[in-house]
């Protein structure tokens, strides 16, 4: 294996291409709301959700139809050249790097639309090696098309191979946004027996011990309460360790069951509270499902408010409810408030939330 340099890493990979940031900007991205670029009426909508979601996403992999390949990339450049984004970021997602769109994909959208795309996701990456040939191909277009800052990657971790190269797959490229689990494919490539795009399986539970009987032994024929498991924990634990270690953004990813918005915001909460910082929309109704979900509860954030307040310089211990709090409690606190805070300035509507916390419920 080939090590670079640590002089080179911020280099940028043509002459001409704009430098690479040191630091990936922590933007909000809740939802980031899938699209089909060829879809007439769903492209109609696009401009319309602009300021109403943190992300739209033109998709142009899984989930387009061959044949409508070509349109989905034409379609896309037309939104993006015809629509002002504002606040809202616009991303896209390439066909595999193994599929005969992909470099097309590439060579049509950057010069087309490069100046508005802020990040391309690219799916089933399985190792360092897939992001390096992205990095250099985008350096190579942005310095042709005279792009002014670099173009972010996030990767899908949907293959057995990623999931076992996560930690270089976040530290390939100065380029690494983030990650976002594939848990469709990931299922697939693992062989797992599942056939859902998603969230949980009844099948997979741990089950209440036994009761014994009068004479101590086991009733295994009794009723006995199930606890369902989820599928997804390890990979996506794995997912934000990796992602923290590289400053980096972890995300959940598709959850197909649309009608069930009760399991929907349940996974998207596991998410949350493991670390990710959003998820995909994949219909408009799962958009209000991230949003309340990936931002701070006001509790949470009276609650952090109070430890803040409580701390003064930060060390030593204090009682707050009958809990002990000290330095490492007050970190998560910081975690919270700091979200909480960067939210605000996109959301009136959370900001005013925040605002109203009175004063007694943060003063200890
Ligand atoms: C495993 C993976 O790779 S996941 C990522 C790839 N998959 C995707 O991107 C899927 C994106 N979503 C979709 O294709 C669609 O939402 C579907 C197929 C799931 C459901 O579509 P429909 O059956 O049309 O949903 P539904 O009838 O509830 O749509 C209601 C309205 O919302 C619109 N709509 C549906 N999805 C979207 C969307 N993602 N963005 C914008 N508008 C949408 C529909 O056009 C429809 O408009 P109308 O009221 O004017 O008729
Ligand atoms: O692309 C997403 C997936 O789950 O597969
Ligand atoms: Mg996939």
């Amino acid at each position: 294996m080939s090590h670079q340099s640590a002089k080179d890493f911020f280099r940028p990979l043509a002459v001409g291409a704009p430098a690479p940031l040191r630091e990936i900007p922590a933007r909000p991205s809740r939802a980031i709301h899938f699209f089909d670029p060829s879809n007439e009426k769903m492209a109609a909508k696009i401009p319309g959700m602009v300021g109403t979601v943190d992300v739209l996403l033109g998709n142009l992999e899984d989930a387009v139809k061959a044949d409508n390949k070509v349109a989905a990339r034409e379609g896309l450049v037309k939104i993006a050249q015809s629509t002002d984004f504002g606040p809202t970021q616009l991303w896209t997602r390439i066909n595999a790097l193994d599929s005969p769109w992909v470099l097309d994909d590439l060579t049509t959208l950057v010069p087309a639309i490069g100046e508005k795309l802020d990040v391309i996701m690219v799916p089933k990456v399985q190792g360092a090696e897939d992001i390096h040939y992205v990095d250099r191909l985008l350096a190579q277009l942005e310095a042709k098309a005279g792009i002014s800052r670099p173009i972010l990657i996030h990767a899908i971790l949907e293959t057995a191979r990623g999931v076992a190269n996560v930690e270089e797959i976040c530290g390939a490229s100065p380029r690494m946004q983030g990650l976002s689990l594939g848990p469709a494919d990931l299922a697939a490539d693992r062989k797992m027996k599942t056939t859902r795009v998603g969230g949980g399986h009844p099948g997979y539970l741990v089950r209440e011990d036994p009761p014994r009987d009068a004479n101590g032994d086991t009733r295994v024929d009794a009723q006995r309460a199930v606890f369902q498991q989820d599928l997804w924990h390890y990979t996506i634990a794995k997912m934000v360790d990796a992602c923290a270690m590289h400053g980096i953004y972890p995300y959940y990813g598709p959850f197909g069951d649309i009608a069930d918005v009760v399991a929907c915001e349940d996974q998207f909460r596991n998410a949350f509270l493991l670390g990710c910082v959003g998820t995909w929309s994949l219909h408009p109704k799962q958009i209000a499902i991230a949003n309340k979900v990936f931002s701070p509860s006001v509790e949470d954030i009276a609650h952090a408010r109070r430890v803040v307040a409580a701390m003064g310089d930060g060390t030593g211990a204090v009682m707050i409810d009958g809990k002990m709090e000290d330095d490492a409690s007050l970190k998560q606190c910081l975690v919270l408030v700091a979200l909480a805070e960067q939210l605000a300035e996109i959301d009136p509507e959370l900001k005013a939330a925040y605002d109203a916390i009175p004063d007694s419920e943060v003063d200890a």
